[in-house]
């Protein structure tokens, strides 16, 4: 069950029936952290919680009753997946709950995606899901974030964001989950997909979509059920003279799959492709050859059978669905029908 929520309104006295009721959920980030000075936009501390967010933006009690709940308040670089399992059921309870519209979650920027694209292929509902975050602390002249929440909790509270699945919001533009990335470590503007492109924006804080909902591809949904963790799954990354005992390390200490962040479009030099067969044949995981460029497609040139791409997923999405794969306890065969269909 979804722990007590805290009404964080406080110039709300009761909940107004005409406008739309919405979840926030903070975890931490840049969103909620603060610098001694204005002018600080680098080391600065997170930890401003989910109630003084939203008292700093009071605009959000005329659009909506929000209530929120904290469900960490750290760096996105220290979430990990109880994080992600406790946020997963919280919004699926959340949206079951009739009188809810939507929900909205807050994020540090660095691993956003990940919880993004988690949520997406874990929440199940017509409602909408938004997940934002800041690239300036909330002390910062111009700090991004308090636009960031109140368009995000505009967008859960409208109608026109149902069956799109989790969206991003940032810096006025509404992005799919599925596909975005960021795309620069330390610019405002730095939430895209540079491909698949973006699903909307926002006009004088009025959300404005392109076109009519759309699903990816073979999106898969998974049930994370009473799971307290996730599956290890690393990542390694391409490069020249790629040092293939990393692969045996990474077996050793755990993991049931991994990623590979492969040269191009998820080569692997072929010293280490033998070392990973080796693997292969004595464990059985699944390795999934994606890429360290920033865009496109793995997929069609492997050199070995036990090769699985990735499709246009990055690392991280790889990782986080073969996470859901292995926790669902797909077989082989599963999993590579499942990358070969994204
Ligand atoms: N802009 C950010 O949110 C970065 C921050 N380090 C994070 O928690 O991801």
């Amino acid at each position: 069950a979804v722990p007590q929520l805290s009404t964080s309104c406080k110039r709300q006295t009761h909940q107004n029936g005409n406008l739309p009721n919405v979840t926030i959920f903070g975890t931490g980030g840049t969103i909620a952290s603060k610098g001694t000075t204005n002018t600080q936009t680098t080391n600065y501390k997170v930890g401003v919680t989910i109630e003084a967010l939203v008292e700093a933006v009071p605009e959000l009690c005329d659009i909506s009753n929000v209530s929120g709940l904290q469900v960490s308040n750290v760096d996105s670089g220290s979430i990990n997946s109880t994080v992600l399992l406790n946020l997963a059921r919280y919004i699926n309870a959340d949206t079951a709950t009739p009188s809810s519209h939507g929900s909205v979650v807050t994020h540090g920027t660095d691993t956003l995606e990940e919880t993004a694209f988690f949520l997406d292929l874990t929440v199940k509902t017509h409602k909408p899901v938004v997940i934002t975050g800041a690239m300036r602390p909330s002390t910062a002249i111009s700090a991004d974030g308090p636009l960031n929440l109140y368009q995000s909790v505009k967008l859960a509270g409208s109608d026109e964001a149902r069956d799109r699945g989790v969206l991003v919001v940032l810096n006025d533009r509404i992005g799919s989950a599925y596909t975005t990335t960021k795309n620069n470590a330390n610019s405002l503007d730095t939430f895209y997909a540079t491909e698949q492109g973006q699903l909307g924006f926002f006009i004088n804080q009025v959300p404005k979509f392109y076109s009519t909902p759309s699903t990816p591809r073979n999106k898969p949904h998974f049930s994370t059920g009473e799971a307290e963790s996730l599956p290890q799954v690393d990542i390694l990354y391409g490069y020249q003279d790629a040092n293939p005992a990393l692969i045996e390390a990474s077996v050793r200490s755990g993991a049931r799959g991994i990623i590979f962040a492969g040269v191009g479009a998820g080569g692997w030099s072929k010293s280490g492709l033998d070392v990973a067969q080796r693997v292969y044949n004595e464990t059985g995981i699944p390795m999934v050859f994606s890429r360290r460029t920033e865009d496109g497609f793995s997929g069609g040139d492997s050199i070995y059978s036990f090769q699985m791409t990735s499709g246009f997923l990055n690392p991280q999405k790889a990782r986080i669905m073969l996470q859901l794969a292995l926790l669902e306890n797909y077989g082989n065969e599963k999993i590579r029908d499942l990358f070969d269909g994204q």
